[in-house]
């Protein structure tokens, strides 16, 4: 199928805007998420747990690395993306830790 120059910009701007759709549903879902796991820190600074739970998040790697093969994304970006946010999370939790304590 060959476009001419006019239909490739015309098609490029409506697959732009549905990347742009995509992303701000994205940083709607990590807000939510970033809300929710704020309350997870506070009640396990309150309860003196520990900010990480590595066995809570081996149990999420394996499950976004089989919904990743079934939605046919590859389960090793899954897990780099989801170790990158968790890994922010669970600086936030010391952090509230931290506060908690001084
Ligand atoms: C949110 C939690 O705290 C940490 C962050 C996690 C996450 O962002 O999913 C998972 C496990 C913990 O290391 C939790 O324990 O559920």
């Amino acid at each position: 199928m060959s476009l001419t120059p006019d239909e490739a910009r015309q098609e490029l701007r409506r697959l732009r805007g549905s990347i742009d759709n995509m992303d701000s549903a994205l940083v709607h879902l990590l807000a939510e998420r970033f809300k929710v796991t704020q309350r997870v820190g506070e009640l396990k600074a309150t309860a003196g747990l520990p900010a990480a739970d590595p066995e809570r998040e081996a149990a999420q790697i394996a499950r976004l690395r089989a919904l990743a093969v079934e939605a046919d994304l590859d389960p090793e970006f899954a897990e780099k993306f989801l170790t990158f946010i968790v890994r922010e999370v669970v600086r936030h939790h010391e952090q509230i830790a931290a506060k908690q304590v001084d």
